[in-house]
């Protein structure tokens, strides 16, 4: 049978990418995530081949806000994307990857008057903040967009032209209240009744706790309201669109209530600093609108831009999931553009159970915790600790005792074991004794040696199938359980007891080694991703050439075991004989100094 991708488009604009199993006469559609399973059904598609190749991949996290500095919270998206994107590259795709600065709205207004700079400089500023921590912590984007680009402002001004030419964008007046602060809508439901430092009565959202006020001003609206059907049929028909699970049934739950139209511009008199709505001088397109159309810039919309856009994936924190999971793609549907292949949700890093935040002040320093962990320590901790369904608690602490247990102690540990001149003179990769550890049970290998190799022959697809469903955790989880069985290995067979100079011993002991560095090299690859520099450390002390690192070198694990041949064998190990991650000395320096709290703005805000 063969498989190939149609956009299917409907009435009211495009459906998602699918796949097309058999005639097509047959009408009858496939989940791409989900081949074997039926999903939709529907009279009226029209299918529409792309040619997009299945090899590629688009990768973005938000664009952040330019308000303030950095924290670890816009790492972790950006650490996360750049984790998937390493992975994509890889398994052999073409793989892209963008992240960015969103620079227009009031919030930025007001803070460049505050810093007294203009605006323009202000968002350079930092703007280049963002880009150098994101280097500093070893993001390899491939592109970097700011909304005050002329490409970005072409970008824009085109997709809004559409929407205007589609009639799904009117003139009218929006009355409502509005939070400055999280720049969005809402409606009375989601607001609730607070009082402020003073003791006057104000309203706050209740979502995000910020001080909302009523707005009613003339400007231009999006009809949201005539897509609440069309986005259900698109969840509908695609399970997995929205990850982690929970967050999909949320989206769904959302829609089941009306969706009011949405105000799309701002008075130019109350927001200068944004894109003047093109043929409307007195108007400003909302932030928002503005900013989720980046993905879009990066694809290079209006010109190239399908290749790229029908490969798609968006990786967001919980906090923007109604931005991205609602808004951008009742956007895309009214422009009639294919709507977005996944998008990944995780959830925050807390400081003592408050959300990590600029506004907040309570934020860590993704630079200093670099220096103090190493980078890849930090992007280990928060990989293998963030779980994208819950909040996680931000501790130093929790950073020393994960690093030294499990990239010191136990990974380097197998590493030192398997590489140190005292067990390893000839310093090669050693050769394998199939006499020694056979594929029965008659040599001197046993039970738990072969449940070892089988856990860790079975590691690659463990790992594809964590990773394409966004639990890099549950990935470096399983793949620390199988450190802990290969050094349970060498510990069993203690091969620093055995007697080199006997020829049956030197040939178990070389084959201790030899699966050893068999598991550090599977290790190796499949770390890549999270630990760059970690992983590169192993593969080049054990002598693994860099093209000899993709994910199909997985696959010949422990060849010779097999009845293969190992192009390893003998080689000589690499120059490097430092330590892989040296330990970190708890309390120094003192674990709070890198938790920056402003108490002003927690007294503020009540905290
Ligand atoms: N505490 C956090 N944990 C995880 N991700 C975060 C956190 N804070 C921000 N992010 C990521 O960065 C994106 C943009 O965040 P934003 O710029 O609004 O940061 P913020 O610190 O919450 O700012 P503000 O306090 O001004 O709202 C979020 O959607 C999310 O992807």
């Amino acid at each position: 049978m063969s498989s190939q991708r149609f956009i299917l488009q409907n009435k009211g604009g495009f459906l998602p990418q699918m796949l097309k199993y058999g005639s097509r006469a047959e009408q009858t559609y496939f989940s791409p995530t989900h081949p074997a399973k039926r999903v939709h059904t529907h009279p009226v598609l029209r299918c529409t081949c792309t040619g997009e190749s299945r090899r590629s991949h688009y990768i973005t996290t938000p664009i952040f806000y330019v308000n303030a500095s950095p924290h670890i919270g816009h790492v972790y998206s950006a650490v996360t994307a750049d984790c998937l994107h390493r992975y994509k590259l890889m398994q052999g795709f073409s793989a892209r990857f963008a992240t960015g600065t969103d620079e227009h709205g009031l919030k930025i207004q007001q803070a460049a008057s505050a810093a007294g700079k203009e605006p323009l400089h202000f968002c350079t500023e930092v703007s280049g903040r963002f880009r150098d921590v994101f280097t500093s912590c070893n993001i390899a984007y491939t592109d970097f967009v700011r909304t005050t680009e002329d490409r970005h402002r072409r970008a824009v001004e085109h997709f809004w032209a559409t929407l205007v030419d589609k009639g799904s964008i009117y003139k009218g007046t929006y009355e409502g209240w509005y939070s400055t602060p999280d720049e969005s809508f809402l409606t009375p439901g989601q607001v609730t009744e607070s009082t402020d430092s003073t003791g006057r009565e104000i309203r706050i959202s209740t979502e995000s706790g910020h001080k909302v006020e009523w707005m009613k001003e003339d400007n231009y609206l999006f009809r949201l309201s005539d897509f609440r059907t069309s986005l259900q049929e698109w969840l509908r028909s695609n399970p997995r669109a929205i990850q982690p699970e929970k967050f999909y049934h949320l989206v769904l739950q959302w829609l089941e209530s009306e969706l009011p139209d949405l105000s799309v511009s701002r008075q130019r008199s109350r927001l200068q600093w944004g894109i003047p709505v093109p043929g409307d001088p007195e108007q400003t397109i909302y932030v928002w609108l503005d900013a989720l159309v980046n993905y879009l810039t990066v694809a290079g919309y209006p010109e190239n831009y399908s290749q790229w856009w029908s490969v798609v994936h968006h990786v967001v924190g919980k906090d923007i999931l109604k931005f991205h999971a609602i808004y951008w793609p009742a956007f895309l549907l009214a422009a009639e553009l294919p709507l977005p292949r996944g998008i990944y949700v995780h959830s925050h890093w807390t400081v003592r159970g408050k959300k990590m935040s600029k506004s907040l002040g309570n934020v860590v320093d993704p630079v200093e915790s670099s220096q103090r962990f190493t980078v890849d320590g930090l992007r280990y901790f928060l990989l293998r600790q963030g779980v994208p369904d819950t909040d996680c608690d931000y501790d130093d602490d929790k950073v020393v005792k994960l690093c030294n247990s499990e990239l010191a102690d136990s990974l380097g540990g197998l590493l030192n074991r398997c590489t140190a001149p005292s067990l390893n003179p000839e310093q090669v990769y050693p050769p394998f004794c199939n006499i020694s550890f056979p594929e029965d049970s008659s040599g001197r290998a046993v039970s738990d040696d072969y449940k070892m190799v089988e856990a860790v022959s079975e590691l690659p697809a463990l790992m594809k199938r964590y990773v394409d469903n966004l639990q890099m955790y549950k990935a470096l989880e399983a793949i620390s359980a199988c450190v802990r069985l290969t050094n349970s290995f060498v510990q069993r067979h203690a091969p620093w007891k055995l007697d080199r100079t006997d020829a049956k011993d030197k040939l178990w002991h070389d084959t201790i080694l030899h699966v050893c560095m068999e598991c550090l090299r599977i290790y190796g690859i499949l770390l890549q991703p999270a630990v760059p520099a970690v992983a590169d450390k192993i593969l080049s002390r054990i002598g693994v050439r860099p093209d000899e690192r993709s994910w199909d070198n997985t696959l010949d694990f422990l060849s010779k075991y097999q009845g293969g041949c190992s192009p390893y064998e003998g080689r000589a190990l690499g120059p490097d004989t430092g330590v892989l991650y040296s330990r970190i000395e708890k309390n120094r320096p003192n674990p709070k100094k890198n938790v920056k709290i402003d108490t002003d703005i927690l007294r503020k805000n009540k905290l």
